[in-house]
């Protein structure tokens, strides 16, 4: 069997530590009922999203929280993709993504590699490395016939990290993530087609539900992207579940039909820094920050 049914759970997170995570317990029983075999939660689903929450909602990893997902995933017989909360790490702090397997063991653990440190003045400025810490890994797991990268959030604006995972082989990458009224509606799903597209692979983009009345309101909108740069699956803003293949064939099919792998100029792309060179040509000792056509 070459494909995997897909599950994204965009709920709506409270302040309620316990009952976010047994809202996302019920709703991980919801998605499995209707066929998932891989279900992903979003970003932040134990705590507000906000510097200002990390600290005080953080816990060990394993902890309370990764203790019920990974009892979920059990009772579920899934991989579950524990979105991500604040971890607490002898007072270091990190937003960590943990993935389960169907027999219940931990079989990834992610940190957050790029931290939201942003200022769009009178839009939003957010500093999350104010309080925590970056991950410096990079993370995959196997689920049935579908190897998995993973990123969370602002991981999913740099290139660099899906076309690694693409390079080791992997046919998803999940980034459970919680963009905002401003950067969502210009960026999240154009960053999710550019990733897919680049790399000929599927993305998976989970956010919390929009709540107007919180400090910092998501998007929402989680959406799959295949590996030809369709969306497979879309939600708006509210609480919902949306469902999609990952089919392993298909994203055969499009690397064969449009053959990217083999047709990099692997010889052409190293190329001394553009400045210097323009230097070198001139003879002149230039501004390089100036523009030359
Ligand atoms: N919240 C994030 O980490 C990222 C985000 O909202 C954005 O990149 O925009």
């Amino acid at each position: 069997m070459s494909a995997l049914r897909l599950a994204l759970i965009q709920m709506a997170v409270g302040t309620n530590k316990t009952e976010n995570v047994k809202k996302a317990c019920k709703l991980v029983k919801e998605a499995a009922s209707k066929g998932a075999k891989l279900i992903a939660l979003p970003e932040c689903f134990n705590s507000p999203y906000g510097t200002q929450y990390f600290k005080e909602y953080s816990e060990p990893v394993p902890g309370p929280t990764t203790k019920s997902l990974s009892e979920v995933a059990k009772e579920c017989q899934v991989f579950l993709v524990g979105g991500s909360i604040p971890e607490n790490e002898n007072g270091n702090l990190y937003n960590t993504c943990s993935v389960f397997a169907p027999n219940g063991d931990t079989i990834a653990k992610y940190r957050k590699m790029h931290l939201f440190d942003i200022n769009v003045p009178g839009k939003i400025f957010f500093q999350e490395s104010d309080v925590l810490k970056p991950g410096n890994t990079f993370v995959t797991f196997n689920a049935g016939p579908c190897k998995v990268g993973l990123g969370i959030c602002y991981d999913m604006r740099f290139a660099e990290l899906a076309q690694i995972y693409a390079k080791e082989g992997c046919h998803l990458v999940v980034y459970p993530g919680a963009f905002n009224m401003t950067t969502g509606p210009a960026h999240w799903q154009l960053l999710q087609q550019a990733r897919a597209l680049d790399n000929q692979m599927y993305v998976a983009a989970v956010s919390p539900a929009r709540d107007e009345g919180a400090t910092y309101v998501a998007w929402g909108n989680s959406s799959t992207v295949g590996p030809w740069g369709d969306i497979l699956a879309k939600t708006s803003h509210e609480e919902s579940i949306i469902y999609a293949e990952i089919d392993i064939g298909r994203l055969e099919e499009v690397r064969q039909n449009i053959p990217l792998n083999n047709q990099r100029r692997l010889d052409v792309y190293s190329r001394p820094n553009p400045c210097e060179s323009l230097k070198e040509m001139s003879g002149y000792n230039i501004d390089v920050n100036q523009h030359v056509d």
